[in-house]
């Protein structure tokens, strides 16, 4: 079944950012929102987290929903340890022999295994982030709300984090909702893509990539048109909007 909101109202003072908007979100896949600066990314994700309470709108199948949310900021408690990070999280839905082996599992999945005892601030920012990240997934939500995880992070770190990601998806192809400014990243990983206006947000267009996944090439001729128009409807129709 396809996650639906319709006629999504939001405003903050006079500025109006979600005016009667739809937008179809499909279950077990990964849905990449990319749209120019301040346009409104993030008000979406905390409207379906319940961070921000939206003034009119349905929120169709989210009803009984896990949400966990990723941030750009791996966010991890200083005084705790990897694998206390994760733990910490897990505590109250399994017992300890099952958190005990689905930590092992996701620190071996985001190739951390030997970092267990480290602290955050003995280990670099690409890997805090492959903690958040196995962390993200080793809850067992329904939804994932990701905004702009890789941000910041330079080019390698950013495609190893790509591969960890589509491996820890693949695990249980979780709903995921993914902002993102980098059309590669969008093209890595989204099933649908859709690229927003600025405010008050109307879906200028909407792709599906069928290939999957962890087979996808960035240099195949298909994935390089679907860039190459994404590009020019961010950075070229955007002059005239
Ligand atoms: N709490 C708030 N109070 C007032 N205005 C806000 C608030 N939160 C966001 N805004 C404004 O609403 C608009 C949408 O913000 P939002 O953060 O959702 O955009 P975004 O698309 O995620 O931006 P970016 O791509 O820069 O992260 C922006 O103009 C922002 O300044």
């Amino acid at each position: 079944m396809t996650l639906k909101i319709q006629q999504l109202y939001k405003s903050y003072q006079r500025l109006v950012v979600f005016e009667n908007f739809n937008i179809n979100i499909p279950q077990e896949h990964i849905t990449c929102i990319l749209g120019p600066s301040g346009c409104g990314k993030t008000t979406l994700l905390n409207t379906i987290s319940g961070i921000v309470k939206a003034e009119a709108g349905e929120f169709l199948g989210f009803g009984d929903k896990v949400i966990g949310y990723l941030f750009q900021e791996p966010r991890l408690l200083p005084w705790k340890s990897v694998w206390g990070n994760i733990e910490f999280v897990l505590k109250d839905v399994y017992s300890k022999e099952e958190r005990e082996k689905i930590i092992s599992q996701y620190i071996k999945m985001v190739n951390l295994e030997g970092f267990e005892d480290y602290y955050p601030k003995d280990i670099s920012g690409g890997m805090l982030q492959r903690v958040a990240i196995a962390r993200a997934f080793a809850y067992p939500s329904d939804i994932l709300l990701m905004d702009e995880p890789f941000k910041g992070l330079d080019l390698k770190i950013k495609r190893e984090l790509i591969d960890a990601f589509i491996k820890l998806w693949m695990k249980d192809l979780r709903t995921v909702i993914f902002v993102t400014h980098d059309i590669e990243e969008a093209i890595s990983l989204g099933d649908r893509i859709y690229i927003f206006s600025k405010a008050p947000v109307k879906i200028k267009k909407s792709f599906e990539i069928a290939t999957a996944k962890e087979k996808r090439s960035l240099e195949d001729e298909s994935l390089i048109k679907i860039k190459k128009e994404i590009h020019d409807i961010l950075f070229i129709d955007d002059l005239d909007t």
